[in-house]
């Protein structure tokens, strides 16, 4: 999944050629990137304030911290590629500096405020994520890590948050089943690095019940506000599934192995309230005015000065992220083999001809 040496070759070719100018925001991007993959973080002196172009590619070198030469190298190659389609498009109008949309069907993004909206919006399935949501989410985050915002937020369109993966992912895949576990995992795994990588503070505010992976990948945001209609449910056993998103490692260590346990085996599902006493929730509000003050509360702390909050994040990351990646990869591995288990085809079988419900 990441960009070879000669993806990156390609890509700087393609950037010669481009139709449109890119603009400097996107110039800017660019250089940062391209001077991350190959120097590393931000080494160059940091210009007088009047030297305004240098300080300007100070500014955006600076602000990518210390990402990974290969992610750099990665978001280099994929800013370039939507580059090159945008400029083969008809024109879409245009759009503020801050207040961009970048739309697939069951994921919507927009930026607006400084801050990088991303929700789930199959309201039909209860916002169940398909395997494409589950790639135009990691798409999400890349492109919210280098842009202007200051924060990224996920949210849920109609009566849910989100019911978690969706269960005919497995059953529509085209392929044997194998295959399909296999691709699941790489795909499973790549998401989850996603937000374990995200360098920006990540907020979920959560609308209504959360199910599944939903509810595990918490654990890896910085906030989450919740309404009091909201629940969170992670039916891992009752699926013949085990956990993801590292939460094996996050919930016990955030709540507990007790009440650990209680959820991530038994599947008992918490109300906001109970979420909170056991640190998985922020802030729980009252539903009726949960969206208003919520959202006046964001738009407060993206004010903040942005490279304090990414630095801060970045210490409390640190001396994680290894394990992070090491837990990740090893409940994909553990996942793979079970949705290959009879325990899992049955109960999977079972919800899609909708004999019972959970
Ligand atoms: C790359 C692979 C990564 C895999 C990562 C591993 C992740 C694991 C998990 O997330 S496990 C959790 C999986 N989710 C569930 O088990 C929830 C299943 N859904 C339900 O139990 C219920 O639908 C409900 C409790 C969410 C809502 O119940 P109810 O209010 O009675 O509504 P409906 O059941 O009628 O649902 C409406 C509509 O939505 C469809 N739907 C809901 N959730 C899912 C889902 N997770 N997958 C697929 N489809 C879902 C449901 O089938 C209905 O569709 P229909 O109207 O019948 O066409």
């Amino acid at each position: 999944m990441r960009a070879s040496q000669q993806d990156f070759e390609n890509a700087l070719n393609q950037v010669k050629l481009l139709k449109k100018d890119p603009g400097n925001e996107v110039k800017l991007r660019l250089y940062a990137l391209y001077k991350q993959a190959t120097d590393g973080p931000c080494n160059m002196p940091k210009p007088g304030m009047l030297d305004f172009v240098n300080k300007a590619k100070w500014d955006a070198w600076n602000a990518l911290g210390s990402l990974p030469k290969e992610t750099a190298r990665q978001n280099y190659v994929d800013l370039v590629s939507s580059l090159s389609s945008s400029s083969e498009a008809p024109s879409q109008g245009k759009r503020g500096a801050d207040e961009k949309a970048r739309e697939s069907k069951d994921i919507l993004v927009t930026s607006e405020d400084g801050i990088t909206k991303i929700t789930f919006n199959r309201p039909t399935k209860k916002n169940a994520i398909t395997s494409q949501m589950y790639r135009d989410i990691i798409l999400a985050l890349k492109n919210a890590s280098t842009d202007n915002t200051v924060m990224a937020v996920f949210t849920g369109t109609g009566d849910y948050y989100c019911s978690g993966n969706d269960l005919t992912n497995f059953t529509s895949a085209t392929g044997g089943i194998e295959e399909a576990a296999s691709n699941g995992a790489v795909l499973l795994r790549d998401f989850v690095n996603s937000f374990i990588d995200f360098p920006k503070p990540l907020v979920a505010v959560v609308n209504g019940p959360a199910v599944g992976i939903s509810v595990t990948l918490l654990g890896l945001f910085d906030g989450v506000f919740a309404s009091d209609r909201a629940t969170f449910h992670t039916p891992f056993s009752q699926l013949g599934q085990s956990p993801e998103a590292c939460s094996s490692y996050t919930f016990p260590k955030m709540m507990g192995s007790a009440k650990a346990a209680e959820m991530l085996l038994f599947g008992k599902k918490l109300t906001a309230r109970e979420a909170w006493a056991q640190g998985l929730v922020t802030e729980v509000f009252p539903e009726n005015t949960f969206e208003t003050e919520v959202w006046t509360r964001l738009k407060t702390y993206a004010k903040l000065p942005p490279n304090a909050m990414r630095i801060s994040k970045e210490l409390i990351r640190k001396n994680e992220k290894e394990k992070l990646y090491a837990v990740n990869a090893e409940e994909c591995t553990t996942l793979q083999a079970r949705w290959l288990s009879e325990e899992c085809m049955n109960a999977i079988m079972s919800f899609v001809s909708r004999k019972s419900k959970l």
